[in-house]
């Protein structure tokens, strides 16, 4: 569904991001991104988005070429604040996308009130996002992500401005309806812990300038839960093994794949 192929982004500022960076993500599968700050996760995701061009490579989307922001493609970012108008209802927020892709008007009244009920905000929908908490906001954004039917759902950092109750909330939302909806996500964040969570397989990136220094199945257990997930003893093992491969990302930049066995064991069934 997604191949980035050797995808190089260099700013006008000279500043190298994305040496070259290749990866596949599958049909349906969830897959998270680390790596140290500032090598360039968010450059990959807004060149994924159609937001960046890149100095060279590609990144295909079922097959097409990105050359701007595809149709069928969402974008969540962390900061919710910015990313909803603040003058309009939770409601008109969700349904403008819709609006923007020409669904009809008895269809948009219909998406709207199942992504809102889907993030438990069906009473806000006449609220603005300013009488709403951050987490609140976060959930509307992700309603309209979601009101929008996108094969591939891209999210940056999404979670990192709410506090931990929020979080953790965000992150259960986000694993049912990514098991309902089928959709296919690539989600960037600097937490590791949470990539392990909620991810299905971790792209790794090297430090700047940077290329995927080790991608990693997580054969957890679905459906995942935050106590049992969390306490697994092969949570603890990946989330050292993801823990020492930033380090190894930030004392030795772009070094290539670590080889050796992983952290893992026994067969993953890509359950959900
Ligand atoms: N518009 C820009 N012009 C010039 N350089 C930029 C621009 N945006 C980002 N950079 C540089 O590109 C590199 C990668 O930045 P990017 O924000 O993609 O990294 P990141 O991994 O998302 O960072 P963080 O972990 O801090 O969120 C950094 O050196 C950054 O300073």
């Amino acid at each position: 569904m997604l191949d980035v192929i050797a995808l190089h982004k260099t700013y006008d500022n000279g500043t190298h991001a994305l040496r070259e960076l290749d990866f596949h993500v599958d049909d349906g599968e969830l897959v998270c991104v680390v790596g140290p700050s500032g090598c360039g996760k968010t450059t990959l995701l807004k060149c994924v988005a159609g937001l960046l061009t890149p100095t060279s490579g590609e990144v295909r989307l079922a097959g097409s070429r990105v050359a701007g922001p595809p149709r069928d493609t969402a974008v969540v970012f962390q900061e919710y604040g910015r990313s909803l108008f603040p003058w309009m209802t939770v409601r008109q927020n969700v349904e403008l996308p819709l609006k923007e892709k020409r669904v009809a008007a008895a269809r948009r009244r219909e998406l709207v009130a199942e992504s809102l009920a889907a993030v438990g905000l069906a009473d806000a929908a006449r609220a603005h996002p300013w009488e709403l908490s951050g987490g609140m906001q976060q959930r509307v954004a992700i309603a309209r992500a979601v009101a929008y039917e996108p094969r591939l759902l891209l999210m940056d950092e999404p979670f990192a401005a709410v506090d931990a109750q929020t979080r953790a909330e965000l992150e259960d939302l986000l694993l049912s309806l990514w098991r309902r909806l089928g959709v296919t996500v690539l989600l960037v964040t600097h937490d590791i812990d949470e990539a392990v969570y909620l991810g299905r397989r971790i792209v790794v990136l090297s430090g700047a300038p940077t290329a995927v220094q080790e991608e990693l199945p997580v054969p957890l257990p679905a459906p995942r839960d935050q106590v049992t997930t969390r306490s697994d003893p092969r949570f603890a093992r990946l989330r050292a093994h993801v823990y020492e491969q930033i380090q190894r990302a930030h004392s030795s930049g772009s070094s290539g794949s670590s080889g050796g066995p992983g952290p893992w064991d026994g067969p993953w069934d890509g359950a959900r």
